[in-house]
């Protein structure tokens, strides 16, 4: 086991290379089932979410490996069906979209519900809804294996109780060979479904609409191996904005769409942070004392929950007092005791938090209780008086890739230290 270790007081400084986008990336590589062919898939970034992707696409049998530090080829031709026997997709969220691809291309498929970040209830019954829409049958055995099949699919119209980013692309994932025509109706619109969408239809698929809350898939008869480049990670863009500015930085953001950055941007000027926009690369930088503001998540392209927590934690070392409520996730504000240990001050239930800032946070010892929480954490360090020490930063990894690297080419005092040393 390792942890960071941190000492507190640097201000960022210098430019930060931004790495695919995490949560398009772990669509995208399990979409490739869908397709005996090969793909190749750029700008995947670095991080244990996709290693673990690709031990699943090997388990099923195809050839899946990464050819360089951000490129994957994968040839899923030799793949004979989607019955996932491990309990790898217990290990990330993601794994969830086994499920779409698998009854798209087999007409059947089955693994245990998937893990992920511990930001309370995650249910999958919007997932399930649109199978069954296009005709499949869903039973949860009780030991927690998702079996799904289908006959035949065939497309229908699905309406989402709630705006979900996994049902939105599972859905689509399912619907690619049904017969006729499918629609989700209050499709959720982030980023990431844009660039799954864009995949599947390089290899050939026919969808229109996303981005939109009405996304229509036209149903194909055949998928055609591409190559396709990942769109940038705007979360792991987004902590590095907050980071600069809670070490009160001056960084340049490189490899981003700024479009999608937009409702952090928008936030991060209203507290009165430096922001210049280059075409695909930002400035950030601290000219005067921020002010507090409130916050509220809310899906894309309202404020991402996924940046909910080093949000917090900037707010948490304001002077003054800011409210955040978490508009998506059903309980994500847990590693706020991590935070007050270290001195910050913040009331919680599970939807909100009301914060006191402070200019005194210290280092300790806390722990990572999820990816973002992890992120968050780093940042507290960073602004912390003294020595702060992460433990269970395997969440962290999930993640973000090369992370303590690109916080000391910006000059943080991280290392990432063995237990034992
Ligand atoms: C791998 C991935 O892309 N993860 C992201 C994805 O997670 P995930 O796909 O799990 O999130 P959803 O958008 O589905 O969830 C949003 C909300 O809807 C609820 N819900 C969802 C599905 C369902 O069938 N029933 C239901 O009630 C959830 O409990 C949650 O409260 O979107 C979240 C919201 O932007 C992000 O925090 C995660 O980083
Ligand atoms: C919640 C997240 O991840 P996951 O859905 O993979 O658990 C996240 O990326 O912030």
């Amino acid at each position: 086991m390792s942890k960071f270790v941190i000492e507190g007081g640097s201000k960022l400084k210098g430019k930060v290379n931004i790495g695919g986008f995490k949560n398009a990336a772990v669509a995208i590589i399990p979409a490739t089932l869908l397709c005996p062919g090969k793909c190749t898939i750029q700008n995947v970034p670095n991080i244990e979410d996709v290693n673990v992707f690709l031990d699943i696409l090997r388990e099923l049998g195809a050839e899946a490996r990464y050819i360089d530090d951000t490129t994957i080829y994968v040839d899923s031709t030799n793949v004979e069906g989607c019955y996932l026997k491990n309990g790898l997709s217990k290990k990330m969220r993601a794994s969830y979209y086994l499920l779409g691809a698998g009854l798209g291309r087999f007409k059947s498929s089955s693994s245990l519900l998937p893990g992920g970040c511990d930001i309370g209830e995650r249910p999958i019954d919007q997932h399930i809804k649109g199978f069954e829409a296009l005709g499949a049958t869903v039973d949860i055995t009780p030991d927690g294996r998702v079996n799904v099949r289908a006959d035949k699919l065939t497309g229908n119209k699905i309406y989402l109780d709630k705006v979900s980013v996994g049902a939105t692309i599972n859905i689509m994932l399912a619907a690619v060979y049904a017969e006729g025509r499918t629609t989700i109706e209050n499709a959720a619109k982030e980023p990431h479904i844009v660039d799954t969408a864009n995949f599947l239809n390089s290899m050939g698929a026919d969808i229109k609409g996303a981005g939109t809350d009405v996304i229509r898939i036209n149903g194909i008869k055949e998928l055609t191996g591409c190559t396709y480049r990942v769109i940038p990670d705007q979360i792991e863009a987004g902590t590095y904005m907050i980071a600069a500015a809670a070490t009160k930085g001056d960084i340049i953001i490189d490899d981003i769409i700024p479009k999608h950055l937009e409702p952090i941007t928008a936030k991060l000027k209203e507290m009165g942070l430096g922001i210049e926009e280059y075409g695909d690369s930002m400035r950030v930088f601290y000219n005067r004392e921020l002010i507090p503001v409130n916050i509220q998540t809310l899906p894309y392209p309202g404020f991402p929950t996924d940046l909910q927590q080093p949000m917090t934690v900037l707010l948490s070392t304001l002077i003054g007092e800011s409210t955040v409520v978490e508009g998506v996730s059903e309980d994500r504000f847990k590693y706020v005791n991590e935070i007050n240990r270290m001195g910050a001050n913040i009331e919680f239930t599970k939807k909100q938090a009301r914060i006191i800032g402070t200019d005194k946070l210290k280092g300790t010892v806390v722990q990572a209780t999820d990816l973002r929480a992890g992120a968050a954490l780093i940042i507290a360090g960073l602004v912390a008086d003294g020595l702060t020490e992460i433990i269970n930063i395997h969440h962290i990894d999930r993640g973000y890739e090369h992370i303590e690297n690109k916080f000391m080419n910006l000059g943080a005092k991280i290392k990432r230290v063995k237990d034992e040393e």
